[in-house]
């Protein structure tokens, strides 16, 4: 019998040095070193050097890197401009791709597909994509646009670029490892697409766009504005086990749990969930928190024999709450991160390209033959 990989689960069709998931165990690494480590001693820029090299950058090499970022922040004046004119109230994902596909036509390089200005493409992309994003934010919420700063970090400068005001360290500290936990996972849905474009021999700014659309969805990257938008709905938390039950015996999908590889844990929201319980420590047990923890309980006791778990979009919201950051903004947050790994990837599969190009079986009619249309019913 024909078998069909649905959803190409399981399916091996390149080889990649960037990141390592055993979805039984909860591992997950990049360049063999555990998310636990890049979390806790690294930086959001040393990884997006780390995943483009596909290795550990020396102290004058990250150097060079970070002043590239820097020197690449400002957006140019026509995408400004384009961000101004965007309707009010879109969705915030919308406006990221179609500035990313206009900062495209700025790019003199746009159309080049060599790895070096695949590279060079990357760096201006990695910087603008904060620029983008922060302005597509303040317009849509009726504020001037901010300038990037040179002289905070990647993470820094976001939150200084949205909220008008310097973060604090910790601020900057708790959003950079924020942005570390999502730069990357592997085949994910939006990285496979940014490869499937690649794979044309098209261009970098081309696989961007379509990689943003299919992070957009709900089952992908738009889960955690979702988690947001049900926890409102909870509203406290002894409502959470009613709710999550009704949901369950309606066949309703509860956002921010289940992953296709991981069964157990996802060791990212390990981690964002001990950040999110400091944030609700700081603020006396936020409702959010004590609503999530029993969500995930009720989820672990129906669904968990089932291998459904947090996955990381479930605890990252509250963490973006708590720095300033609105609901409609966690998805372009989600893309501001994994930047790096949509363009990682795409450096690193060009370098053996090959045309992804599956198949269907067929289960249409045979023998049919064409119908004059003013014979049809
Ligand atoms: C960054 C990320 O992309 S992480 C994922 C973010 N997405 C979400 O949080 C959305 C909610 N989760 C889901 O929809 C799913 O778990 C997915 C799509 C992420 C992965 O699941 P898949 O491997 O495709 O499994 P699939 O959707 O086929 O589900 C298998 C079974 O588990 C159930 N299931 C899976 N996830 C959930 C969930 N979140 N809530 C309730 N049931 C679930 C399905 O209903 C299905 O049950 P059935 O066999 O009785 O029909
Ligand atoms: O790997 C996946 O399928 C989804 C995911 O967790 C991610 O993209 O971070």
């Amino acid at each position: 019998m024909t078998q069909i990989a649905k959803g190409l689960e399981g399916v091996l069709f390149t080889e990649s040095k960037l990141t390592f998931i055993n979805g039984s165990e909860g591992i997950l690494t990049h360049l063999g070193i555990p998310i636990q480590e890049w979390a806790e001693k690294s930086t959001f820029e040393e990884l997006s050097l780390a995943l483009l090299d596909t290795e550990l950058p020396t102290a004058a090499e990250l150097a060079k890197f970070d002043a590239e970022l820097k020197a690449n922040r400002a957006i140019p004046r026509e995408v400004e401009d384009l961000i101004r004119n965007m309707p009010r109230g879109i969705n915030p994902m919308q406006a990221l791709r179609t500035a990313v596909s206009y900062l495209g036509l700025t790019d003199k390089e746009s159309e080049e597909v060599t790895p070096e200005a695949r590279r060079a493409i990357s760096i201006r992309l990695i910087a603008q994509f904060s620029t983008i994003i922060a302005a597509i934010n303040r317009v849509q919420e009726g504020q001037d646009i901010i300038a990037p700063r040179a002289d905070l970090t990647h993470a820094g400068n976001y939150l200084y670029m949205l909220n008008g005001k310097e973060p604090t360290p910790e601020q900057a500290r708790l959003f950079d490892i924020a942005l570390i936990l999502h730069a990357d996972h592997g085949m994910n849905a939006s990285t496979f697409t940014a490869i499937a474009t690649s794979s044309t021999i098209s261009d970098m700014y081309s696989c961007i766009v379509s990689a943003i659309g299919a992070l957009k969805g709900p089952l992908h990257g738009g889960a955690n504005e979702q988690v947001m938008v049900m926890l409102d709905e909870v509203g406290t938390p002894d409502n959470a086990v009613d709710y999550i039950t009704d949901k369950l015996n309606r066949k309703e999908k509860i956002m921010g749990v289940g992953h296709r590889v991981y069964k157990n844990f996802d060791p990212r929201s390990r981690v964002l969930r001990d950040y999110a319980a400091l944030v609700a420590d700081k603020e006396g047990k936020s409702n959010y928190y004590q609503i999530l923890e029993n969500i995930e309980k009720t989820v672990v006791d129906r669904i968990g024999d089932r291998g459904i778990y947090p996955n990381v979009d479930f605890y990252s919201g509250t963490v973006y709450a708590d720095l300033g950051i609105k609901k409609e903004y966690f998805t372009p947050i989600f893309a501001l991160a994994r930047i790096s790994g949509w363009c990682a990837s795409v450096i690193e599969y060009s370098q053996n390209n090959r045309l992804l190009r599956p198949d269907a079986y067929y289960i249409g009619k045979s023998n049919a033959h064409y119908v004059d249309l003013k014979d049809r019913q």
